[in-house]
């Protein structure tokens, strides 16, 4: 039996309809707006794809967007001061700053430098740290967009079998920790993991967060298994066309019991789920509690 196809698209719109209305109460109640401020560095054309539509999605939730694109020989005194004038700039709620970095600037060192209460990646340290504790924190947003579908598809997570693979900061590991205060059973799995196919297909759960096409093949996946496909890798078609598949091969929708395309599943969750952090972290800095709408 076919898999059922899990809208990340459609779900997304709705979202980000709430979201929409989230800003007129703030606007309406307390004369604030939300702004979220992106930074890019480099020339990436990938990135400069989505820089563009966070913007256009950003104003039209009625959000404020700030865009600052610097040339790819930036040095990291100036992306500092940037950051700084961002922290400390009123109308500014949320920064973002577009991963990957070109090599010469310390990505780590530049998120660090992002004040926490307007790192609406969730990237930071002090971010990570509060979620693996179980405290308020800013929570990155693939993660965040793969447990709203999953809560959506299946209801309660508890006692599940979960496995996740791919261990990146800021994919995998923020997975793994929602999953486990859900109350998932997890299992992380990486490049050094052994028998990666047999771990794979205990999972009632699987979410996969690799960057390979296709790589996880039918044989992986338990049968009837929710799977959250999060890659997002650009091929060539047959006919040399560049196309986006995800991580797992087309064939895994005829064992699985619910899947995300690829597009249109994960990646439109993520864009929405930047724009909630922002108002999160516009009410948070204010004071005030998130509109219930
Ligand atoms: N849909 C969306 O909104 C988003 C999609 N993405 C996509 O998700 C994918 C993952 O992104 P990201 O986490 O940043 O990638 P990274 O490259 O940072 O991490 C990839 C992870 O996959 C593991 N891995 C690599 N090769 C294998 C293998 N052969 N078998 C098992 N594990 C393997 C790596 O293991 P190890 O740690 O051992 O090296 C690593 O933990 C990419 O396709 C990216 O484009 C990312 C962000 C948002
Ligand atoms: N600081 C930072 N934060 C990020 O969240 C971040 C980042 N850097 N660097 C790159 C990755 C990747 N990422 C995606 C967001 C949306 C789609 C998305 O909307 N994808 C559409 C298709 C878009 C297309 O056609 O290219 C879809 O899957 O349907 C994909 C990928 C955010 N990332």
């Amino acid at each position: 039996m076919a898999a059922i196809l899990l809208d990340g698209r459609a779900h997304a719109s709705r979202l980000r309809d709430r979201i929409a209305r989230q800003v007129t109460a703030l606007a309406d109640g307390h004369g604030i707006a939300p702004g979220l401020a992106v930074v890019l560095v480099g020339e990436d054309p990938a990135s400069q794809v989505y820089v563009h539509s966070k913007g256009r999605l950003t104003r039209e939730v009625g959000m404020r967007s700030f865009q600052h694109r610097l040339p790819a020989d930036t040095d990291s005194h100036t992306l500092l001061n940037l950051i700084a004038s961002l922290n400390a700039d009123p109308d500014v709620h949320g920064i973002l700053v577009q991963l990957p970095l070109p090599s010469h600037l310390d990505a780590a060192a530049i998120i660090d430098a992002i004040d926490p209460a307007k790192d609406v990646d969730g990237f930071h340290v002090q971010n990570a740290g509060r979620l693996a504790v179980g405290l308020d924190a800013m929570v990155p947003c693939t993660p965040l967009g793969c447990m709203m579908i999953l809560r959506d598809h299946l209801g309660s997570l508890a006692g599940a079998n979960a496995v996740v693979l791919g261990r990146s900061n800021i994919v995998g590991k923020p997975m793994a920790q929602l999953l486990l205060a859900a109350d998932c059973t997890v299992t992380t799995a990486h490049s050094r993991t052994r028998d990666i196919a047999d771990i794979a297909r205990q999972a009632d759960i699987l979410v996969a967060a690799i960057g390979r096409p296709g790589i996880v093949t039918a044989d992986w996946i338990k049968p009837g298994a929710t799977v959250i496909d999060v890659g997002i890798n650009r091929i060539s078609d047959d006919e040399g066309k560049t196309v986006l598949v995800g991580d797992c091969a087309p064939e895994c929708a005829s064992v699985a019991g619910a899947i995300t395309p690829v597009p249109g599943g994960v990646g439109p969750m993520t864009i929405a789920c930047l724009l909630q952090n922002t108002v999160t972290a516009c009410c948070r800095i204010a004071g005030i509690p998130v509109p219930a709408v």
